[in-house]
């Protein structure tokens, strides 16, 4: 069969509240989805750039042009037994990457298992191109020219510093979709959500190493929400690749047929609306944090304390359903409500008090000093309402909600250009703070018109 190319793309995110406790069943997270974007291009390859003994088997070759050295090539072989797929990466070809790229090569043997448990055709070698938009990462390193939208970052990915938008779920998501797409039926219907969700968080999850609340994908794949986290054993059910049935468990999974462990994930866009009159803004901070084990060091306060956590837990989850309720207000309201912005600003500061009583509680700077006098600063400046330290915290970045206005985000951008402060004691200092490109969208996965990508495939 003749397959067409094909492309989807997967936005980021940013998880406005509710880091750590969404990793809770019990809790939820408030996240906004991005228009930036990873893009995912796929289509036949003839295989000619390589030697002819991996002739007969289905290759596929992942590039990410964007960056030096970011050309990985795997060897699918369709064993006929119940576990999965092997997805081999060939390393000793030159002209292809030797490290390794475990969001891709997880996605790759999920993705190409879930398919040959459908008996969907596999033998057909693919090439994919991934295509990342500028924003997720910052562009310290010096990059070359855009091309059909896209930049060369010139470096290689490892070099490339993070913005903390969600690369890897977006990637996966994007990946994912285009590949269950592009061996099965094509972009003709719409996108297939749920199956690509529960694919993604499969992969995903197998490629983080079992940590993570999954509220990234869940905004790859339909962008803001207010997300509820599904419970653990969902995915624990299905095993590890090389185990007995896994073929078998990771379709029942995908296609939610395992009736003991049903999806009970909670996806509400609805519940989320941000104003016409207000815009997200992202200051990339540059100056990273480890997450793994900022969680780690949370959830042990929280066991070891756990009427203490238990009890600000609940009051951040307060403030978080307020926050979504003021901005469903504000939403509904014509023009400017003093009165609606001031309890906006109000909630926001409240959350913030509490994020900092849990930092001081548990002893991980999620809204660290240096964050703190930034938050600050900003929700001081004309036209700016206020912001928190996103995700996981710590020194990546801060959210913004401002007045959706040129001169607001101008006069901000400049002040901020000027900005540096020092944290006694860890010694972190922030020199450099930028507004990034990206503002909030709704959308989530979609698939993308295939010819656009020309220049890059
Ligand atoms: N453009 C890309 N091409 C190929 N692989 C990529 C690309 N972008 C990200 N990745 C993969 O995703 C990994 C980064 O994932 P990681 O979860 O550490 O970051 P993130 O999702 O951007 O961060 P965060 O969860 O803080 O938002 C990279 O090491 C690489 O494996
Ligand atoms: C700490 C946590 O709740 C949020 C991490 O968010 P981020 O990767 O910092 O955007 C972990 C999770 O939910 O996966």
């Amino acid at each position: 069969m003749a397959r067409e190319p094909l492309a989807v793309s997967a936005p980021g995110k940013v998880l406005f509240t509710g880091g750590f406790l969404v990793l809770d069943r019990k809790h939820t997270g408030l996240v906004l989805g991005l228009d930036a974007r990873i893009h995912v291009h796929v289509e036949a390859w003839k295989k000619s750039e390589i030697s002819t003994n991996q002739e007969g088997s289905t290759m596929v070759l992942v590039q990410s042009p964007q960056f030096r050295n970011a050309k990985w090539l795997y060897n699918v072989v369709n064993t006929q037994t119940d576990l999965a797929v092997q997805v081999r990466q060939v390393t000793d070809l030159q002209s292809f990457t030797q490290s390794s790229n475990k969001f891709v090569e997880t996605t790759l043997q999920y993705a190409l298992t879930y398919l040959r448990s459908r008996s969907s055709s596999i033998d057909t070698s693919c090439k994919l191109t991934i295509l990342a938009d500028d924003s997720y990462y910052s562009q310290s390193v010096t990059s070359g020219q855009t091309q059909q939208g896209f930049l060369d970052f010139g470096c290689q990915i490892s070099e490339a510093h993070k913005t903390g938008l969600g690369s890897s779920a977006a990637l996966v998501t994007a990946l994912a979709a285009a590949l269950v797409t592009w061996y099965t039926e094509g972009t003709d219907q719409a996108l297939p959500q749920r199956m690509v969700h529960n694919l993604a968080q499969a992969a995903h999850c197998a490629a983080q190493g079992k940590v993570g609340s999954g509220f990234d994908v869940a905004a790859a794949v339909f962008g803001s929400c207010l997300y509820r986290r599904f419970t653990p054993s969902i995915l624990e059910a299905v095993g590890e690749p090389n185990s007995s049935g896994f073929m078998d468990k990771l379709r029942l999974c995908v296609d939610d047929l395992n009736l003991d462990y049903k999806w009970d994930v909670e996806i509400s866009s609805r519940a989320v609306q941000l104003p016409k009159s207000l815009l997200l803004l992202m200051c990339d901070v540059d100056c990273g944090s480890e997450t793994p084990s900022m969680v780690r060091k949370v959830l042990a306060w929280r066991k070891e304390k756990q009427a203490e956590a238990g009890l600000l837990w609940n009051a951040i989850q307060e403030g978080s359903n307020d926050l979504c309720r003021n901005l469903t207000h504000l939403s509904q309201l014509e023009g400017v409500d003093k009165q609606a912005r001031q309890e906006l600003t109000d909630t926001i500061l409240t959350i913030r008090s509490l994020v900092r009583e849990m930092s001081a509680k548990s002893g991980v700077p999620i809204e660290p000093k240096v964050i703190t006098e930034l938050l600050d600063f900003c929700s001081s400046q004309h036209g700016v309402i206020g912001g928190v330290a996103p995700g996981a915290g710590g020194y990546d970045a801060v959210a913004l909600l401002v007045d959706n206005d040129v001169e607001v985000v101008r006069d901000l951008e400049q002040r901020l250009d000027r900005w540096q402060a020092f944290e006694e004691g860890t010694g972190m200092a922030i020199g450099k703070v930028r507004l990034l490109k990206v503002r909030q969208a709704y959308e989530g996965a979609r698939y993308e018109d295939a010819n656009k990508y020309s220049e890059w495939v």
